[in-house]
């Protein structure tokens, strides 16, 4: 069986929780999937870095708390992350990059996926600043070296979203999307609409690992942003820039203005919008909405999020699902490694195809 090395950059929520499936799922994903995933190298701003060719043994890893981790005094470990290093010089097949998003210049996660790229390895990553700031670019560059740039993730977190629009609405036309696609802010919402104080509403949705390592991006908009510019470059073919999208968030909205709307049939929502105009220009903004109860998004709860597509010939198409959380994160790394696989499983070089080469040789 084939098998794919790979270099986890961030051992946070989301990454943990990949090698949580990867430790406790993984024969019977190999079964299936008919590959099997290894841990070779994992790098944290924290922990520092820890590399193992032979594959990383994740059960004490895991069994750590995260905040008390740290790889210094383990074979192969150092306190020093070494990103560079590691993406570069490990003989990783995919990086797996999931470092805090930066929502004004993507870095440092941005490097991490120049570097991979460049190096010749796969990247997938569920960081909003590389794709959103610098997509175009990183996509040509993945197909300059002949590999794979996934970030499914990057918005509306394991559901398949971009992967939809792109496979599935072949032959539409794309007029605009309207979405939710901040769970925590959505969350909040929720919370407040019960009477709960913003400040401990943030706490849980910090507590359930929805929100961003600084909740301000959530809650002022700047998450939505950067999700509306990746899902509006995607889908509707635009090239916008952080400036040409406008942004409001949902600070300024008070619990008792949510529950008065609540009271009048009314549900406030932080709405990403975009539009595609006649002359081919597209029109984005971020801003709270408060929606009237027969509105599609109107009903969207909690940490889900949603996204309605008005299309030429389907009118408006509504897809909703998770839109934050740890292991529904990692599901959508999961998700770009099979696509990844699927890409390039026919490669001459691909590691799926070495393996099986090395296996039969010996
Ligand atoms: N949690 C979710 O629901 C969710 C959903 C979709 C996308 N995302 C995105 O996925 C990424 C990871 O999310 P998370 O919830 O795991 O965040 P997290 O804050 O739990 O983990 C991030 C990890 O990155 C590490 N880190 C920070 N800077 C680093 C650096 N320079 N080098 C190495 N490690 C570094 C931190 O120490 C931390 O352990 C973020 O970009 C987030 O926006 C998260
Ligand atoms: N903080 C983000 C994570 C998903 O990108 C949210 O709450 O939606």
């Amino acid at each position: 069986m084939g098998r794919y090395d790979l270099a986890l950059i961030g051992f946070g929520g989301v990454n943990r929780a990949l090698a949580e499936l990867i430790s406790q799922s993984g024969d019977r994903l190999a079964g299936e999937l008919g590959f099997a995933l290894r841990v070779v190298a994992i790098t944290d701003l924290r922990a520092g870095s820890l590399v193992d060719t032979d594959g990383i043994d994740l059960t004490p890893l895991l069994a750590a708390e995260p905040g008390e981790l740290s790889f210094a005094g383990l074979a192969g470990g150092s306190a020093d992350p070494r990103n560079e290093w590691v993406i570069r010089e490990v003989p990783a097949d995919i990086v797996v990059e999931a470092t805090f998003t930066n929502p004004s210049d993507g870095e440092p996660a941005l490097s991490h996926v120049r570097w991979a790229l460049e190096s010749g390895k796969h990247v997938c990553t569920t960081n909003k600043g590389p794709v959103a700031l610098a997509g175009r670019a990183l996509k040509r560059l993945a197909a300059e070296r002949g590999v794979s740039f996934e970030f499914e993730g990057s918005v509306l977190s394991g559901t398949p979203i971009l992967r939809t629009a792109e496979r599935m609405f072949g032959g539409l036309e794309i007029t605009g999307v309207q979405s939710i696609m901040n769970g925590t802010s959505n969350y909040i919402l929720g919370r407040l609409e019960v009477g709960i104080e913003l400040s401990a509403a943030i706490a849980e949705a910090q507590e359930l690992g929805y929100a961003e390592a600084d909740p301000t991006a959530d809650i002022e908009g700047h998450d939505v942003q950067l999700k509306v510019m990746i899902l509006a470059n995607e889908v509707l073919g635009a090239d916008l820039r952080r400036e040409d999208v406008f942004r409001e968030g949902i600070s300024a909205i008070t619990p008792h203005e949510v529950r008065d709307a609540a009271s009048k049939g009314l549900r406030w929502k932080l709405v990403g919008s975009a539009t595609r105009h006649e002359d081919g220009s597209v029109d984005a903004r971020v801003a709270p909405l408060a929606l009237p109860a027969d509105h599609p998004l109107a009903g969207i709860s909690g940490p889900v999020n949603a996204v309605a597509f008005h299309t030429d010939l389907l009118g408006t198409v509504t897809v909703c699902g998770p839109g934050a959380g740890r292991v529904e994160t990692a599901y959508a790394l999961l998700s770009d490694i099979i696509a990844i696989h699927q890409r390039h499983a026919d490669d001459e070089t691909a590691p799926v195809r070495r393996v099986l080469q090395e296996t039969h040789r010996v």
